[in-house]
This record gives structure tokens, C-alpha cells and sequence, in this order.
């Protein structure tokens, strides 16, 4: 670390030094582990060989010192058992992903070891446990050129440690993680193509089932209903919140808290026109903040963060917070960057081993504490409300938990109790802010990179609303050009790529497919909201694909940005509501550019949501 120190590209930092030292760590006793354990069963298994071991080792060592390297070349059956064991355990059996480098785009490339392993043209018994592979007429050691379980000698990334060391590693760990994701949502549909629409992967870890495409996903979430309504254990979340709260839960409290957090925010007005006036006056609020802005460039996300999150905020908390409020400011900044790393690679290692990962260093530790602040935030608004809450005048949310604990106090399993309260109030808040902003933040993104459309939308509401009032939602069905330039948004913003992991309740069948109760199962979006079966130009921003001839909007099947099933976002219809209010009043009021000699660029970061690179825009009062 100390003599590169102009090279900060070379990666020696603290961070890469505690991935290293893990990729070391891992490659280095997981692979060389299970080698032996096959090894000890194959002697098991053909006793008739273990005896033949013996009895070299015997004659060539004796009982009186240990083995040494130097004996090998006289050790030529144990040498030959050795590798037979390596060839026929095939403990890496899909390789290791590698990526292509140059001239093509981050193309994922197996080289599948199985298939080297078994080549029928290599290996005289393939499928069969026989030392003679690598023992000549004579019994002498032999090599083979199709021996490569530590992946191959000439490419770069052959495993480090590999025959020097008889570990068995192969590259290395991080890039592997770290592309996980991305890995997984850009490659799985290319996968599809190839495999079919229902994939099993494992990396490392449990087993996780992909569905890919509309229909399969269709078929499977609504097929399944109650079967897959449950989520799989995370152990990065497990470690924070248990199984407790809306997103998580599953089972018996799951359901309950499910339908209590459904009606009682309905009573409050979700979904329907009794909360419009209160989404309005957050418009009213969110413009005035803009046009503070004097057509400057600026980066509106946390002030559309802060401006959905009071529409939630007053369902739950019974009160909205400033845009000035600097505290609140800074805890919808951390709930940004909490989402951000635990989308991550270090989320994932912690998820893969969580035992290990509970040690070390590194920024999963920050995601704990940015948690932890939001975890206290939420408690201390529980707390102030039991200090004056009126049984007889619920005034939100929370006032309602807490008449409902007192009336299910016998109900345990049902999750009734103030922790759960603290994560359920936290599941709103965060999921109640985090997309439908995100969102809003593409929608601005789009409508600079697309003047054109952005000037139709603009030409729609003055036509049908006018400028001397909000738009309301009686409008929509007379603007179905705003209203499809939503749609097309939420399709292309595609903010949940793969959607939340479902795990099945029971065992089941998927497909031909055993899948046995607990795997985790995901129906990716983005097959979804890009499948071209469905979809007339799915890599372009087209509000076509939701008009019809005479320019109508049309429903389309496959726009599910929320889902489907019993586990269907819960907040779906307040989502509509609020995208539909804030983005028709922010086109209403302003026209958007980016700044002067800036290409607006639709890059994005990957977290647990698909959110733009942070951008600035220049807000001209129209
Ligand atoms: C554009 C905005 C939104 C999008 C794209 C979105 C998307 C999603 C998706 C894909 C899921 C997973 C569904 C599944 O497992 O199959 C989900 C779950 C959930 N969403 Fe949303 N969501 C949005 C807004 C909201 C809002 C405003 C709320 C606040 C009430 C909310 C609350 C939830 C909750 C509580 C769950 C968990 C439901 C459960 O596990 O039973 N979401 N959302």
C-alpha cells in the first residue's frame, strides 16, 4: 500500500486488502476441503484402491517419517488416485464466470469443467473412478492435457494457489460477487435464451430459482399463490430486523400485519380521491422549492425524496417535515446510501457468510449503523405517540397498531407488539419513499433526454387542465399521452430489476421442475418489462407501447413494475397516485433541461434499486 501510492487504480487500500485476504481465505479451504472428503469416500467406496495406496506408500515411505514432496515421483499410484479423485470430484464443475475484457459488452463466459473433465474424446472410462487414466503400460505417472481442474494453465485467471499448492481456488472471489447482480439481472435473460425460463443458479450459496419472461412469471405468481408468498432468510437483513415487518415476514404474522397495514392505510385514504388533497399540497410545496432554484442547476433527488416521503409520512407518522429540516434531510440521505451498499457486493458476501462477514470489516458495518440511526428515528416517533395517543381518535397509522395491540394481545404469532410496529412503520417509510422518488428522478431524467415528448405531455395538461389549478386524477382519463409517458417511465426505469426473492412455503412443482420448501425463488422484472414477446421496441423509450391507433391508452399485460400475486406491492395504488399528482404538477409548472453543454446520460447505479447517476437539471418556470 505504502510504494504504489500514485497507481489508486492497482487497488491497494484497506478494503481490497480485507476482500483479498477473504478471497484467500475461502478459495484457499473450501476447495482443497472438499477434494479430500471425496477422496476419504472414494477409498471407502473401492477399498481394493485404498489398499493399493497403502501399500506404495509402505514400501516408499515407511511408518516411521510422514510423505515428503520429494517422494511423489516413486509414489506413482497414489500420484495417479490423486488426480482421478480431483478429475472425477469435479468440485468446480461450471468454472468459475469469467468476463470478456475488451470489444464486447461485460459478456459473461463459462468454460464449463464438467465438460473438460468428461470429455468422451479425452478419457478413456470417463464416468467411471479409474487411477489407470493417469498410469501408463508400465504404471508410471502419466499427464494428461484435459486434466484441468484448476481451470487452464495459460489463462490468466488460473487458480492462483491451484497445482503448486493443491488448493483449489480459481480467480478470484470479489469480481465474481460484486458482478452478482448486475451479473444476474443483464445476464440471466441471455441465460434464458439458451436454458429455458425457469434457472436454477447457485453462487457459492443456497440455491435461488430465476423465472424469466412474462408468461412464465405470470404463470408462477399467480399459480402459486399462497405456496410462494413466503420470502427467503437473508441473513444481512435477519441480522437487523429478524423476520419482523411488512417485506420480510412470512407466514401467520406476515399475513395479519399484511392485511392490517392494507386496511388501515385505506381507512387513512390510499388509493382513493379522500388523499388527493394532501398529495396536492406536497406539490404545492415541492414547486415553490423548485422555483427557489431560479432555473439554476441543481440535483432535485432529495428534494423529491423528501416531498414523496411526506405523502407516507403522514399516513404513518401523522405529520409531514420540512424541506428545511436538516435532521430529516440527512436521514433520507442515509436511507439512500443504506439501500445503496446493501445492493452491493458486501451485502452479498454477507448473505453467502454471514459468520464471517459478522467479523470483518468493511462498509456491510456502515449499512448496520445508517439502519440502526433510521430503526431510532421510527422509535422515537412510536414512543411519542404512546405518550399521547387517543384510543378514541386514531390519528395514523401507528395510533392504530397500538389500539390493535391491545385488542390481539392474546395473538402473539400475529406480531402485535412494539418492535414489530418499529420495523412495520420503517417497511412503509422506506419503501413508501425510496422508488416512487426514484422513479419521479428518471421521469425528470427522460423528459431532458426527450424535449420532444416532454413537450407533448406539457401541451396535454394545458389543454385539459389548464394553468389556474393542480391536476387532479378525475384528468387522467383525458390525458393518456401523461399517462402513458408514466407508464413507459416505470417500464424503462425498471426500478426492482429482479424483483424481491419469494421462497416457497412447500415443496413444489415449477415448470418439471422438484423444487423442494424453502428455496428462494425470483420472477425477474426485467424479463418482464422487456420481454420481446411482449414488447414492440423494448430497449427504447416509447409511450406508444401504452397508446393504441387513436392514440388511447391501452393496458398492457406485462407492465408489472409492482409485481403480482399475494406478495403484489402493497403500496401500488398510492404509488400511481403520487407518480400520476407530482409528475403531471412538476411538467405543469416547469420545463426541464440539462445544464448547458451537458448530455443528459441515463447510467445508472445498481443497489437494491436501479436509481440514475446523480444528475443536475435546470427548472425553467413556464
Ligand atoms: C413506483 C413505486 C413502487 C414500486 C415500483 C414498487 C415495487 C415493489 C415490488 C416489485 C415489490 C415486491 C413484490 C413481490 O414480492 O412480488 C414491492 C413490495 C412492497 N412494496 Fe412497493 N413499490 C413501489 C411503491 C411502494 C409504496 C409507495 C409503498 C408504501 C406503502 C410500498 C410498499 C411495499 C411493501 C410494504 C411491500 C412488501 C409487500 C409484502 O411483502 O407483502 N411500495 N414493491
Amino acid at each position: 500500500m505504502e510504494k504504489p501510492k500514485d497507481d489508486t487504480n492497482a487497488g491497494f487500500d484497506e478494503e481490497t486488502l480485507c476482500f483479498s485476504t477473504l478471497d484467500l481465505f475461502i478459495g484457499g479451504t473450501e476447495t482443497a476441503s472438499t477434494t479430500l472428503c471425496w477422496g476419504l469416500l472414494y477409498m471407502i467406496k473401492y477399498p481394493e484402491i485404498q489398499a493399493k495406496v497403502q501399500e506404495e506408500i509402505d514400501r516408499v515411505v515407511g511408518g516411521s517419517r510422514q510423505p515428503s514432496l520429494s517422494d511423489k515421483d516413486n509414489m506413482p499410484y497414489t500420484n495417479a488416485v490423486i488426480h482421478e479423485i480431483q478429475r472425477i470430484g469435479n468440485t468446480v464443475p461450471l468454472n468459475l464466470v469469467r468476463a470478456t475484457v475488451k470489444e464486447t459488452q461485460s459478456t459473461a463466459v463459462i468454460c464449463s469443467l464438467t465438460s473438460v473433465l468428461f470429455d468422451e474424446s479425452e478419457w478413456e472410462t470417463p464416468h467411471s473412478f479409474n487411477p489407470g487414466h493417469f498410469l501408463d503400460a508400465e504404471g508410471k505417472f502419466r499427464r494428461r492435457d484435459a486434466f484441468l481442474p484448476f481451470s487452464l494453465v495459460t489463462g490468466e485467471r488460473e487458480c492462483v494457489l491451484g497445482s503448486n499448492w493443491h488448493g483449489w481456488s480459481c480467480s478470484s472471489f470479489s469480481p465474481l460477487c460484486c458482478s452478482a447482480s448486475l451479473f444476474l439481472h443483464q445476464q440471466v435473460a441471455k441465460f434464458a435464451e439458451k436454458y429455458g425460463d425457469i434457472l436454477s443458479i447457485r453462487f457459492l450459496g443456497p440455491r435461488i430459482v430465476m423465472l424469466n419472461g412474462y408468461k412464465r412469471v405470470k404463470e408462477v405468481y399467480l399459480q402459486q399463490g399462497d405456496n410462494l408468498a413466503g420470502r427467503p432468510v437473508l441473513p444481512m437483513i435477519y441480522d437487523m430486523a429478524e423476520d419482523k415487518g411488512l417485506v420480510v415476514a412470512s407466514g401467520y404474522k406476515w399475513k395479519q400485519q399484511r392485511r392490517f397495514a392494507l386496511s388501515t392505510l385505506r381507512n387513512f385514504g390510499l388509493g382513493k380521491k379522500s388523499l388527493e388533497p394532501s398529495i396536492h399540497l406536497e406539490c404545492t410545496f415541492l414547486n415553490e422549492a423548485i422555483s427557489n432554484e431560479h432555473g439554476q442547476p441543481f440535483n432535485p433527488q432529495i428534494l423529491l425524496n423528501n416531498a414523496v416521503s411526506n405523502v407516507i409520512c403522514v399516513l404513518v407518522f401523522g405529520h409531514r417535515f420540512e424541506y428545511s429540516d436538516n435532521d430529516f434531510q440527512s436521514l433520507l440521505k442515509n436511507i439512500n446510501e443504506a439501500m445503496f451498499l446493501d445492493g452491493r457486493v458486501w451485502a452479498q458476501l454477507y448473505n453467502m457468510f454471514p459468520w464471517l462477514m459478522r467479523r470483518v470489516p468493511g462498509p456491510h458495518k456502515k449499512s448496520f449503523v445508517l439502519w440502526q440511526k433510521v430503526i431510532d428515528f421510527v422509535r422515537e416517533k412510536v414512543n411519542a405517540h404512546r405518550v399521547d395517543y387517543d384510543q378514541s381518535n386514531p390519528r395514523d397509522y401507528i395510533d392504530c397498531f397500538l389500539a390493535e395491540m391491545e385488542k390481539l394481545k392474546d395473538d402473539t404469532a400475529a406480531g402485535f407488539d412494539v418492535e414489530n410496529l418499529c420495523i412495520c412503520s420503517l417497511d412503509l417509510f422506506v419503501a413508501g419513499t425510496e422508488t416512487t422518488s426514484t422513479t419521479l428522478y428518471w421521469g425528470l431524467l427522460y423528459m431532458m433526454k426527450y424535449p420532444e415528448i416532454q413537450a407533448k405531455v406539457q401541451e396535454e395538461i394545458d389543454r385539459v387542465v389548464g394553468g389556474s389549478r393542480q391536476p387532479s386524477l378525475s384528468d387522467k382519463d383525458n390525458m393518456p399521452y401523461t399517462n402513458a409517458v408514466i407508464h413507459e417511465i416505470q417500464r424503462i426505469g425498471n426500478i426492482v430489476p429482479l424483483n424481491l426473492p419469494r421462497a416457497t412455503v412447500e415443496d413444489t412443482q415449477i415448470g418439471t421442475y422438484f423444487i423442494p420448501k424453502g428455496t428462494a425463488v425470483i420472477g425477474s422484472l426485467t424479463s418482464v418489462l422487456f420481454d420481446e414477446s411482449e414488447w414492440e421496441t423494448p430497449h427504447s423509450f416509447n409511450p406508444g407501447h401504452f397508446l393504441d391507433a387513436e392514440g388511447k391508452f391501452r393496458r398492457r399485460d406485462a407492465f408489472l413494475p409492482f409485481s403480482l400475486g399475494k406478495r403484489v406491492c402493497l403500496g401500488e395504488q398510492l404509488a400511481r397516485m403520487e407518480l400520476f399528482l407530482f409528475f403531471s404538477s412538476l411538467l405543469q409548472r416547469f420545463t426541464f433541461s440539462s445544464p448547458a453543454g451537458v448530455e443528459p446520460s441515463l447510467d445508472y447505479k445498481l443497489g437494491t434499486t436501479r436509481c440514475p447517476q446523480p444528475y443536475k437539471l435546470c427548472a425553467v418556470s413556464r
